[in-house]
């Protein structure tokens, strides 16, 4: 029922190839199983990109494959431009990326680590490290291998915004964050992207946190892309139908837009519908009877994907 020619429609104009981060037909298969499914996908210069999905969606795996850190079976992936594959140092120095869970040098001291890796980027920010190692109150004295996830996933987002990072990457950064660090951490990308015009990817499955923080949003569904595009406008192009079981018994096609249909449980059809860009609302909407509710991003993810 998902009308593949608006969700076409919802999708941002398609990037130059120079685009910070961009995929292209990414098709990946573990033990026979697709895990992407021809995915493409462009992060637009001083955009926050939130890329949402369920557990095991391919969040990661998308993630990792469009930072060359996995070779698709088909497809490619570049970052500004340059293979992902055969990214060189001058395009590594740019990029700053979290991992779901980080590779801690276990054997090193916090500060030890920090310091060693500060020193393969020219524009790495000490005074930033030490502010943050202390209003997160991690002693630089601490071994890496005696952190607690949460910590640790502290540590890697320090290392990672020191580079001072035109593109940043982070995969499920809150995961094991507290409720506290959480929110600290969506105001510093909100203030990264909006002060020095970073760009912005992150992975969730948490919709506060993506309405938090996204300008863009990207719905990825077992290994496909279901809906790319600006946070704003989604949230204005949809809207649930309820349509009493008179007008619902004259309905012979589909709604324009239509997603998804369900029978009402005291007769009649709810029917969610979005609209492409500019596109207007189908007919049915000035029909008497008919209720119009705009939905929450949550169940609009549940209906792209029914
Ligand atoms: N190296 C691997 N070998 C085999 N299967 C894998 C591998 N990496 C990922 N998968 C499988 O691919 C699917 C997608 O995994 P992925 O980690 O990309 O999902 P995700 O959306 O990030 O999930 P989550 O939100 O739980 O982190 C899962 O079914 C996972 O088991």
């Amino acid at each position: 029922m998902l009308d593949r020619s608006a969700v076409a429609a919802s999708n941002p104009a398609a990037a130059p190839a120079t685009a910070p981060l961009a995929a292209n037909g990414l098709i990946k298969q573990y033990d026979q199983t697709g895990v992407l499914k021809g995915v493409s996908l462009a992060v637009e210069p001083g955009t926050v990109l939130g890329l949402i999905g369920r557990n095991g969606a391919g969040k990661s795996t998308l993630i990792r494959a469009m930072l060359g850190l996995i070779e698709p079976d088909a497809g490619t992936a570049t970052v500004w431009g340059e293979s992902a594959l055969r990214m060189g140092d001058a395009v590594k120095e740019r990029l700053g990326y979290v991992p779901q869970q980080p590779e801690a040098m276990a054997w090193l001291q916090v500060g030890e680590m920090l310091d060693f890796i500060g020193r393969f980027y020219p524009r790495w920010n000490a005074a930033y490290v030490d502010a943050t190692l202390e209003r997160w109150q991690l002693p630089r004295n601490r071994l890496l291998a005696k952190l607690s996830p949460g910590e640790r996933q502290r540590v890697a987002i320090i290392r990672a915004l020191a580079s001072q990072p035109e593109l940043l990457v982070l995969d499920e950064p809150a995961s094991a964050l507290d409720p506290v660090g959480r929110r600290e951490l969506l105001r510093e990308i909100a203030s990264r992207a909006g002060d020095s015009g970073t760009t912005v990817l992150f992975s969730t499955h948490i919709v506060s946190d993506l309405e938090r923080v996204a300008s863009h949003v990207a719905f990825l569904h077992e290994g496909r892309l279901l809906l790319h595009s600006e946070l704003d406008s989604l949230k204005e192009r949809n809207l649930r139908l309820h349509v009493p079981e008179a007008v619902a018994a004259q309905l012979r096609e589909d709604v324009p837009g239509e997603v998804s249909r369900r029978p009402h449980p005291y007769g009649g059809l709810s029917i969610t519908v979005l609209r492409g860009e500019g596109a207007p609302w189908p007919d049915l909407v000035q029909v008497p009877g008919v209720r119009a509710e705009a939905l929450p991003l949550e169940d609009l993810f549940i209906e792209v994907s029914a």
